[in-house]
């Protein structure tokens, strides 16, 4: 991440929001009107439904009314004015009824069991059921067209978005470590959600406060423009309805009130965004792909000849609690030439899978690429779209995981799922889709072919399902597989059958492999070169031959040395150096 944008991040919300010009402006503006509201009895001597039979349809200044008369022969001025007042009221009462009731039932419906959350669920769904802006119309006779008893039913049918907004956030932060501390040391419920709880909830209800004052002010103009409620109220929508039946002749009278409306809304609408980056931290695209011309390979990086995959500078963060990024790779710059294999290696946490799932375009929603280039074949892979990306995994890139059993759905065979697979690859018929499949199964070493495409994950072997997997992967003669520790959850027995698969399919197939591992046994046997990775970043990068005979980075040479001292590479089985490794390295 650049500094500046680091600086950025470590801002408080409140100078966040003070440096956004979003924010600024439609806050200004807010303001603005909220003061010409309450300074109305100074601005205008006019009531707004003060009639001057001489002023109808008066022009801009003339009869002492600045914005001219309306086709009663009231102040237009005057009218937005007290318009305003409607509005701003509109809104305080609409939005506290929702904030009431939402918060409430949601901190309870959230923290406490199961039970209690299955009455407020209830009650909230029964709200739900009703549609909004007809019972508002339907409960005029009991309202008595009171624009401000509207607004507190309005309140209610809004407080089921509240309640759920407040309810999942409570659902997500109650079972927290920290949560069950407090709760362990003894404070009371009441304590544990003020103090852990509710600031968990605070920014997102601030930023949908805003959208609540938007929608109050909208529906209460909306009512008053079909003409439902009183009529004396002052009210933008009326004076909109107003407008628009002399629209033609005196354009004026609907222009101001939709203008002021329109800003209103907008500004709130904009607030809230700008609310949302301020207190959530933002979401930042991609901001820099860095080009060939302007890449220099770091001093580790040993370039290989023709790169297929090529990975520069990439640094990928995650938002953290407080808004600001935490980055979890930082410039990691590697390449992979067509046909060879490369092992990504490191303790747990370094980043090798975050770089494998990047170059996967597979990354959680959450993270955030802050800078860097993948590019397979020449072809920049970030920023394309999930359409496109789509096509790139189907046919130039594909995946083997760790965990070959939860990669399979339990609810259909091992064929249908690799005939699925292979079919939105290639389009092919039916029986020919199959015909492919049962050729890979048996390509991939697996004795029975007919046998294991008619079976359910359930009745395979975790290394069946595994080549069942490298199968569907290969399908589309990929130039590149990535593999995340294919071997780790298989037996020991099966992990250097699988190794060998891989090894023979990548000859086969001429395809490139970036092996993820975190196990130099593995590394041994089948890669050709190796990145060492270390907190995010590539320490060293060379031959399998050179690195193991003349580690550069002390970090490697410690890894190196960790398993050296156990036992020879090539016979040690790959899950006890690697055990030996991890406990070495911690
Ligand atoms: N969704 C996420 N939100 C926040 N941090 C994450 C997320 N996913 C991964 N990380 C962090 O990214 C860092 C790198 O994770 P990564 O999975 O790439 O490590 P790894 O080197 O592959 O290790 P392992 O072999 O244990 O999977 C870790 O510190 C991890 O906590």
């Amino acid at each position: 991440m650049s500094p500046s944008s680091t600086e950025a991040r470590r801002r408080s919300p409140l100078r966040r929001l003070l440096a956004d010009p979003q924010a600024v402006l439609s806050a200004s503006l807010l303001v603005l009107v909220v003061l010409l509201g309450l300074l109305t009895p100074l601005l205008t001597d006019h009531g707004p439904n003060q009639v001057n039979l001489d002023a109808i349809n008066a022009g801009v200044g003339e009869h002492g009314y600045l914005l001219g008369g309306d086709k009663s022969g009231r102040d237009i001025f005057a009218r937005l004015l007290h318009s305003i007042d409607t509005s701003v009221v509109s809104a305080l009462i609409g939005t506290s009824i929702a904030l009431a009731i939402g918060i409430t039932s949601g901190l309870v419906g959230g923290y406490f069991g199961r039970r209690t959350r299955a009455v407020t669920e209830w009650v909230f769904n029964l709200v739900m059921t009703f549609p909004g802006l007809l019972l508002l119309i339907i409960l005029m006779p009991v309202t008595k067209g009171d624009y401000k008893a509207t607004m507190v039913v309005f309140g209610v049918l809004l407080s089921p978005g509240i309640y759920r907004l407040v309810r999942n956030l409570v659902l997500g932060v109650k079972n927290e470590l920290y949560v069950d501390a407090a709760r362990v040391s003894g404070l009371p419920d009441r304590r544990i959600l003020r103090r852990h709880v509710f600031t968990v909830v605070r920014g997102p209800v601030i930023i949908a406060t805003a959208f609540l004052a938007g929608s109050s002010i909208a529906v209460q103009s909306g009512l008053a423009f079909l003409g439902v409620g009183s009529s004396t109220v002052p009210s933008f929508g009326a004076m909109i309805s107003e407008g628009f039946t002399n629209l033609y002749e005196e354009p004026q009278q609907f222009l101001w009130p939709s203008l002021a409306l329109g800003i209103i809304t907008a500004s709130l609408v904009l607030l809230g965004n700008a609310l949302r980056d301020a207190l959530e931290g933002g979401r930042p695209k991609p901001s820099r792909i860095v080009t060939a011309t302007s890449y220099r390979p770091s001093a580790t990086e040993v370039p290989s000849v023709a790169g297929l995959l090529t990975v520069e500078d990439l640094a990928i963060a995650y938002p953290t609690p407080t808004g600001e990024l935490k980055e979890v790779v930082s410039g990691v710059t590697l390449s992979v030439a067509a046909g060879e294999t490369l092992g990504l290696v490191g303790e747990s946490g370094s980043g090798k899978t975050q770089t494998a799932f990047a170059a996967l375009g597979v990354l959680p929603p959450e993270a955030v690429v802050t800078r860097g280039s993948i590019r397979l074949d020449g072809r920049e892979l970030l920023g394309l779209s999930e359409r496109e990306l789509r096509a790139v995994r189907g046919t130039s890139i594909a995946y083997v995981p760790q965990e070959p059993m939860s990669n399979l759905d339990p609810s259909c065979t091992v064929g249908a799922q690799l005939v699925e697979g292979v079919r939105a690859a290639t389009p092919m018929s039916g029986r020919e889709a199959r015909e492919r499949v049962l050729a890979l199964l048996a390509r991939v070493g697996i004795p029975d072919p007919e046998r294991t495409f008619r079976s359910y994950p359930h009745q395979i072997s975790g290394g069946m399902a595994q080549r069942v997997l490298i199968a569907g992967a290969v399908a589309g003669r990929p130039l590149l597989l990535i593999a995340d520790e294919p071997t780790t959850a298989l037996d020991v027995t099966v992990q250097a059958e699988i190794l060998d698969l891989l090894r023979d399919l990548q000859k086969d197939l001429n395809m490139a492999v970036l092996l993820v591992t975190h196990n130099f046994g593995v590394v041994a046997d089948i890669c050709g070169r190796v990145a060492v990775m270390r907190e995010g970043t590539v320490v060293e990068t060379g031959t399998t031959d050179d690195l193991f005979a003349a580690p550069r980075h002390p970090y490697t040479r410690k890894l190196l040395d960790s398993i050296l001292d156990e036992t020879a590479l090539r016979t040690d089985p790959p899950t006890a150096s690697a055990g030996a490794l991890e406990t070495e390295t911690r």
